[in-house]
């Protein structure tokens, strides 16, 4: 009998791994999740054809379970799961912030939790999955983990230390991309361009870039410096994006959500 997997708190995030898992291979059957509301239970049904069922009755039947509500639900969560969790499941937790001591201190002494910081390119099989073992999990609970995540995008093992820098990079970073895009768009259309124009030329300059970035493997400054002509219209734009300090608002930014990261732990501490 393969591995069952639980997805309790089947959100955005949840349903995003599930569609990965079920693309990866998985069956059906060897998933289940737990939502609160009925609707959405009925649409993971429907499209996923995968079994809704009761926080309990998740934690007494899997093998391995995926926290991914929200850090503020998470001790509710824990309280309602401690009852059926022994320690040889694996526990993973999605959620910014919860660390993996946190979870241990609520389940039964010796449960293997590992924590993970994944994004929401796991929709489209780019997401980038750091993975930090907690004081019980060793090298199996770490490779059930990469099963999970690997199909859906790359997988980085990190020191839980550095998870909340991670949260502020990789976890949130999809927003500070699409943020560049909205504004670039805005300024095409300040420049004169149809907004469709404009949004085409901006996604696929952004998919452009990203690619170069990954396939070349050269630092960001080569590939800028290919783009910049002598006396040129880029070295015009970057010089008022330097003058603005944008790259300042950007160091500004990760510190800020860095320090979100740790409050969500620390709130529930
Ligand atoms: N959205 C993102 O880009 C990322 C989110 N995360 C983390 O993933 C977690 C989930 O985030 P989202 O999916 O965006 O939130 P979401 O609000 O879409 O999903 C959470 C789901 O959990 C359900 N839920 C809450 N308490 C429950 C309970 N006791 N039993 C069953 N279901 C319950 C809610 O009804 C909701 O459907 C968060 O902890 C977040 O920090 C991590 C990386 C990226
Ligand atoms: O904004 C948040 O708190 C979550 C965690 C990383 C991305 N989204």
């Amino acid at each position: 009998m393969s591995q069952r997997i639980a997805v309790i708190g089947a959100g955005k995030m949840g349903e995003a791994l599930l569609s990965g898992m079920l693309r990866a291979g998985k069956q059906p059957g060897d998933l289940m999740a737990t939502v609160r509301r009925a609707e959405r239970a009925k649409l993971l049904r429907e499209r996923y054809g995968i079994e809704i069922v009761t926080n309990a009755e998740a934690a007494k039947s899997a093998d391995t379970l995926i926290l991914a509500v929200k850090p503020q639900d998470m001790e509710v969560l824990l309280d309602e799961l401690s009852p059926y969790v022994s320690a040889n499941q694996l526990i993973v937790s999605v959620a910014a912030g919860i660390t993996t001591g946190f979870i241990e201190r609520r389940l039964t002494e010796g449960v293997p939790v590992v924590r993970v910081m994944s994004n929401t390119p796991v929709l489209v099989d780019e997401a980038m999955s750091a993975i930090s073992p907690g004081a019980h999990a060793a090298e199996e609970h770490l490779r059930r983990t990469e099963e999970i995540f690997k199909p859906v995008g790359k997988t980085i093992r990190v020191p839980e230390s550095q998870q909340d820098a991670v949260t502020a990079l990789s976890g949130s970073g999809p927003a500070y991309f699409y943020y560049l895009v909205e504004a670039m768009t805005d300024a095409g259309l300040l420049l004169g361009l149809p907004r469709a124009v404009a949004h085409e030329l901006v996604v696929q300059t952004a998919i452009g870039a990203a690619v170069m970035m990954r396939d070349s493997g050269e630092h960001p400054v080569i590939l800028r410096e290919a783009v910049t002509s002598p006396a040129g219209t880029t070295a015009v734009a970057v010089k008022e994006l330097e003058n603005h300090s944008v790259r300042a608002a950007l160091i500004a930014a990760l510190e800020a959500a860095r320090n979100r990261s740790r409050e969500l732990a620390s709130g529930h501490e």
